[in-house]
């Protein structure tokens, strides 16, 4: 007996062939099961797992491409499929091994082929599952570079993350805010050969322009008032590395000039200097502006645009990959549950089915956030409850308009909290009740911005 018994299911509709072929197979040791058609073959991979399927082309009505066609697809094992053909039919052949059999046997066949061809068969099978297994690998590692999801959505990101990883080609990374923009340019650094260096990560937006120039591209002792040394701007300290120039839509106008001439010559000039300075430093740019429409409007300089968008990767909405949901809920919980040293908390079911409804957007920084507070007070209103009522519509949302300038989140929010308690005489259930949000939840937030209320 051998070690492990193969098994094979033989499908044929003469019997007198179907015995002759089962007595070989078992003379040399495998494990045999037989059908006379294609329905009880199908019923027999229902019920058995066989490593091998050896069918006859002509089963009465059918033929061994349908039950080929169906075991591809349907089968939940994979299996080494091989058809017997009448002898001059050789486009039956083809037509079988296009459709997935692993071999073809022309009749009448000798004992010696039927099994060369089995051994044939069982090592494409083999080779299938090595195959499998090796990108089954790559695509944890994948997730390894911080990115989750499964859906087509991401899996569309990794393979231009991939492409692009090897190569020094500028990249814009689009897509709303929360979307994974930076997360995406670190992984796209960390899978390149300057995954050793250093990755800068800059947010135009929040840099002041007074000083953006020298903090960008480095200034000269005396070039300015103040400037009591040489200072190294962030290009040169990217040197070999990757720069990541977040919100680069906030670019003023002579820093879009200065960032061209790098883009086309590779050098830079710190200020109050003349020398030019050759860098090797890869972009990645990112915005959450449609930079087209920017380019229309005479914002942001065309020929800048072209330069930075050699290859653009776009961050799909979390609303877009709903199916990444579930995962990205149980990959935060874990992540906040260890950060904040706290009990790992549960989803229910329903927890999942809310979360699936909410249209999220402030995409997967929100929902992170949200996790957080969830771990942190195992509120279930702070996952669920909030996230629905923020649905209930725009009728509910306060009417002021965001200012053009750029302005901190943090100090509007605490600013928000401070004016609702002063509101309230320093009442903070009123307060809370106000902004419509848990007890809890405000607590929280009073703690974290250290808002008191005496
Ligand atoms: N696919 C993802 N898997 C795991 N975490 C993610 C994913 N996408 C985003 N995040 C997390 O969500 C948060 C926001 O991500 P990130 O800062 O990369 O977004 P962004 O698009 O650059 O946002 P912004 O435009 O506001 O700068 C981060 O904490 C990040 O780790």
């Amino acid at each position: 007996m051998k070690d492990t018994q193969i098994k094979i299911l033989v499908v044929e509709d003469d019997p007198e062939q179907r015995q002759l072929i089962c007595n070989i197979l078992k003379a040399s040791e495998f494990l045999v099961d037989d059908a006379d058609c294609v329905e009880q073959a199908i019923l027999k991979t229902k019920t058995s797992e066989f490593d091998v399927i050896f069918s006859d082309w002509k089963l009465g009505e059918l033929s061994g491409i349908e039950l080929l066609q169906y075991v591809r697809k349907h089968c939940a094992y994979d299996v080494g499929f091989i058809i017997a053909t009448a002898y001059g039919t050789i486009n039956h052949a083809v037509e079988a091994l296009q459709k997935g059999a692993d071999d073809y046997l022309p009749k009448p066949f000798k004992r010696q082929e039927l099994l060369l061809t089995i051994d044939k068969a069982l090592k494409a099978k083999t080779l299938r599952g090595e195959n499998k297994n090796l990108s089954d690998q790559l695509s944890e590692q994948k997730q390894l570079v911080g990115l989750v999801g499964k859906t087509p959505k991401m899996q569309a990101v990794y393979q231009r993350i991939d492409k692009v990883s090897s190569t020094n080609a500028t990249v814009l990374i689009l897509g709303e805010s929360g979307t994974g923009k930076e997360l995406a340019a670190r992984a796209l650094h960390d899978s390149s050969a300057r995954k050793n260096e250093k990755f800068i990560a800059i947010n135009c937006g929040a840099i002041a322009e007074s000083i953006a120039e020298a903090e960008l591209f480095g200034a000269e002792k005396g070039a300015y008032t103040g400037a009591i040394a040489t200072k190294i701007g962030r290009f040169e300290a990217a040197n070999n590395g990757t720069i990541f120039l977040d919100e680069i839509g906030e670019l003023t106008p002579s820093l879009q000039a200065h960032l061209l001439r790098f883009l086309q010559e590779g050098t830079i000039t710190r200020l109050g200097s003349n020398d030019e300075l050759k860098l090797n430093v890869r972009v990645i740019a990112a915005t959450h502006r449609d930079l087209d429409k920017e380019v229309q409007r005479g914002n942001f300089r065309e020929d800048l645009f072209y330069r930075l968008n050699v290859v653009p990767i776009f961050m799909p909405p979390l609303r877009e990959r709903q199916q990444d949901i579930p995962l990205l809920a149980d990959h935060f919980i874990q992540t906040h549950a260890k950060q904040h040293h706290c009990e790992l908390p549960k989803l229910t079911a329903d927890h999942y089915r809310q979360l699936l409804e909410y249209h999220w957007p402030g995409n997967v920084r929100e929902l992170s956030n949200r996790i957080e507070r969830f771990v942190l007070l195992s509120d279930d209103s702070e996952l669920t409850a909030s996230a629905t009522s923020v649905q209930t519509g725009p009728t509910d949302t306060p009417d002021f308009t965001l200012p053009n300038k750029a302005f901190s989140w943090d100090n509007f929010e605490r600013y928000c909290l401070s004016e609702a308690l002063k509101m309230h005489q320093g009442n903070r259930t009123k307060a809370a009740k106000y902004l419509k949000m848990s007890y809890k939840a405000f607590l929280y937030r009073l703690e974290k911005f250290q808002i008191t209320t005496d």
